[in-house]
């Protein structure tokens, strides 16, 4: 079974790699949403897969890192697309949450990414 988690911080970036003339090479903001997903065995006990509160203690502390900040100063988030944020939330929390399954970082209404950790 998987469960999973919504988050939400507010940063500014801008896109260094664009080509000339393109509008994400100007600064600018996004109120971006991260949701995680955990997937694991469903226990007879508690009945859930973990606790969304242990979820959370997991994930905050790496938001609370990229909330009202510039992410291109933020090491690993030079070029701060929505790609590159997925797969850097991952390798933060991969090692301290066992059952990590997906990572969607949402930058608008209507664009985002989905990380399985196909690249790791
Ligand atoms: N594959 C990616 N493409 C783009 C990314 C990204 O992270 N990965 N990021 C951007 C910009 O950051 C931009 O702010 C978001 O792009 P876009 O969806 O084009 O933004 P709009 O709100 O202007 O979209 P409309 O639907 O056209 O209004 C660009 N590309
Ligand atoms: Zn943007």
């Amino acid at each position: 079974m998987e469960i999973y988690k919504q988050f939400t911080f507010e940063a500014a970036h801008r896109l260094p790699n664009v080509p000339p003339g393109h509008k994400c090479a100007r600064l600018h903001g996004h109120s971006f949403e991260v949701t995680v997903h955990v997937r694991g065995p469903l226990s007879a006990h508690e009945g859930w897969v973990m606790d969304f509160a242990d979820l959370k203690a997991s994930v905050k502390p790496i938001i609370e890192e990229l909330d009202h900040y510039y992410l291109n100063d933020i090491a690993g988030l030079e070029n701060p697309t929505s790609e590159v944020i997925a797969r850097w939330i991952w390798r933060r929390l991969a090692p301290a949450l066992p059952g990590l399954s997906q990572i969607v970082v949402r930058e608008t209404c209507t664009s985002g990414c989905v990380y399985r950790g196909e690249d790791e």
